[in-house]
């Protein structure tokens, strides 16, 4: 854990967090880093905390000994969002400390109750609201809904022209103790983008209609700096919403010129057409992300989903279904709402069939409006004729990937 100071009077004091599953479930292969901040005026507020987790808060509260600062002397909390990685070191708070405030939304004064049992020194703020830390640092509130949960509020302040957007424009992957986007090279922004948009589509994605207003009323905002909860901090803070406001597009596509190749197989068949179409694909000039279900989580192929135009799925029929780890995937990146993808779908049967139903069931079901081509299915083991048809149906996807894109630029 790190402190910095980040403006005047204002220290963040982040951890780096491995080895988890985030909300239990997404994997995360380089980390997160989790973000709080302290803002020294007349009086002493932290924006956001961090997660309960064993060792988290102690740790915390050791980085403000560092900053002298006693946490029992804590009397102002801004609680953005109340989801646990932020808030659930208050547990720990309440315990060697009583007697504070805690600012948050309509929203947010609810599920501090219901998580935390807090009812007392709970004031709302929200748009229109404003709270004076002294030494100039008046701080502004602006509601954004559902990014991430109802409650999410972001804050702003006059003195720094900081903005704490809690989850907006986070991002997964940890800093390794670097805290401004600009310490990056060119290169290893490209790599750390991968993450962003593993935390976008994993977290944030279904809530797209929400980001685009976020970004909108924020925009309106004359931030210096963009300080979230998760990740690196923004001095370019048109870049990282620009970003975001792309990732938001992305849902109802198109998306970028790229395709993401999922595929699963029990005994080979299936396996030996996905080899010729992989060789297909590497003659076309385009970026193919490809994932092997149920090796690959679900997280790592929604991430390449949600940047991808066109979608080929390559699975047998299991039980008069899809092989289930592709109807799952399937379904989570249905849920996420990845819409309108250009898609292609191939595999093996061995009597009944049955893929093809349960697919066309998910895509009706969550309103996907995955426009399939024909799909080549073949009994057993593909005959070259299939591989003909499978080779003819990628090349058509990769042009109407393309044409989708560019009609759109
Ligand atoms: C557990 C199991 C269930 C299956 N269920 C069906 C089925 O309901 N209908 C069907 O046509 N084939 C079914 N099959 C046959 C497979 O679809 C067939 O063996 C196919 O070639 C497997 O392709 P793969 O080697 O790519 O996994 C099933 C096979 C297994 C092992």
């Amino acid at each position: 854990m790190k402190i910095t100071e980040i403006a005047e009077s204002t220290y963040q004091l982040s951890v780096d967090v491995e080895n988890i599953l985030f909300e239990g479930l997404w994997e995360i292969p380089n980390g997160v880093t989790l973000n709080s901040y302290i803002i020294k005026g007349e009086k002493t507020a932290i924006i956001d905390g961090v997660c309960g987790w064993d060792g988290v808060p102690e740790t915390l509260f050791s980085l403000l000994k560092e900053l002298e600062i006693e946490p029992a002397s804590i009397k102002y909390l801004v609680v953005n969002h109340v989801e646990p990685d932020h808030s659930g070191w208050i547990e720990s708070f309440k315990k060697i400390n009583s007697d504070f405030q805690i600012l948050s939304s309509k929203k947010g004064k609810e599920l501090l109750e219901a998580f935390y049992d807090l009812t007392e020194n709970v004031t709302v703020v929200g748009d229109k609201d404003s709270f004076d830390l002294g030494n100039g640092h008046l701080l502004n509130f602006a509601e954004i809904p559902n990014v991430h949960w109802p409650d999410t509020i972001a804050t702003f302040d006059q003195a720094t022209g900081v903005l704490f957007p809690c989850d907006a424009f986070g991002s997964f992957g940890k800093c390794d103790g670097r805290i401004y986007a600009e310490e990056f090279s060119e290169e290893e922004l490209k790599e750390y983008e991968k993450d962003t948009i593993r935390y976008y589509s994993n977290i944030v994605a279904t809530f797209s209609p929400q980001v685009k207003s976020a970004i909108k009323k924020v925009r309106e905002i004359p931030a210096k700096l963009i300080a979230p909860g998760h990740g690196l901090v923004w001095k370019d803070t048109k870049a990282i919403m620009d970003a975001y406001d792309a990732y938001a597009d992305y849902q109802k596509g198109p998306a970028r010129a790229e395709i993401t190749f999922i595929w699963g197989s029990m005994y080979g068949m299936t396996e030996a057409a996905v080899k010729h179409a992989l060789k297909v694909l590497e003659k076309e000039d385009i970026t193919v992300h490809v994932h092997r279900v149920p090796e690959d989580s679900w997280g790592t192929v929604l991430t390449s989903v949600w940047t991808s135009t066109g979608i080929i799925l390559a699975m047998p029929t299991y039980e008069f279904k899809m092989f289930p780890p592709m109807g799952a995937v399937l379904e989570e990146i249905g849920k996420k709402k990845a819409l309108n993808r250009k898609a292609f779908r191939f595999g093996s049967f061995g009597w009944s069939g049955g893929a093809e139903r349960e697919l066309a069931d998910i895509n009706t079901r969550l309103n996907m409006g995955w426009e399939f081509l024909e799909p080549v299915e073949f009994k057993g083991t593909p005959s070259s004729e299939d591989m003909e048809k499978i080779e003819a149906q990628i090349k058509v996807l990769v042009a109407q990937v393309k044409e989708t894109v560019n009609n759109k630029q």
